[in-house]
């Protein structure tokens, strides 16, 4: 939900970036015990993404946030989940529920701050599903992408 209050992380850097975006997706959960949810069915996804670090780019920037808007909102809206090449119907890690969806957008984010030269990090993705679901992914301290 755009505009909402979300958890804060605790941190040292200096500059924190928050971007909200929001995607409109189809996803079903390959799985017998997700009973309904194995039915495809959509959501309009909200994200908001804590990006942290102590230096800017040469244009004053953490990250543009136009570029966080391509790797996630743009990436993701108006697909079928399940067809995206991040998820795979045959792995639970791997499924598109919400849990998922939310690491990878963190994948996403933080293989793209690695290339930049001021090295921000993604601290937190939080992902609302439903008005009443939502999920907080924080990676481990020290842990970057894997893709
Ligand atoms: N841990 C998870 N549980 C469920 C997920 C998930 O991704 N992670 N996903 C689903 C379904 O995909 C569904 O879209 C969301 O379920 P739910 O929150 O139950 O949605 P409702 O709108 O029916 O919830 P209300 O409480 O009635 O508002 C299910 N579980
Ligand atoms: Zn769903």
């Amino acid at each position: 939900m755009l505009q909402q209050i979300y958890p804060s992380v605790a941190h040292d850097f200096s500059y924190e970036l928050n971007k909200d975006m929001h995607f409109a997706s189809a996803h079903f959960v390959p799985h017998e015990s997700a009973g309904a949810c194995q039915n495809m069915h959509g959501h309009t996804y909200f994200a908001n993404v804590t990006i942290a670090g102590d230096e800017l780019d040469e244009t004053g920037f953490l990250v543009n946030f136009q570029s966080l808007k391509k790797l996630v909102a743009k990436e993701f809206d108006h697909t079928l989940l399940n067809d995206h090449e991040a998820f795979d119907d045959r792995d639970p890690n791997f499924f598109p529920t919400t849990e998922v969806v939310a690491r990878t957008i963190y994948e996403r984010i933080q293989k793209h701050l690695d290339t930049l030269e001021n090295k921000p990090v993604c601290l937190q993705v939080f992902l609302r599903e439903t008005p009443t679901s939502y999920v907080v992914y924080r990676p481990k301290r020290g842990k970057k992408s894997e893709s």
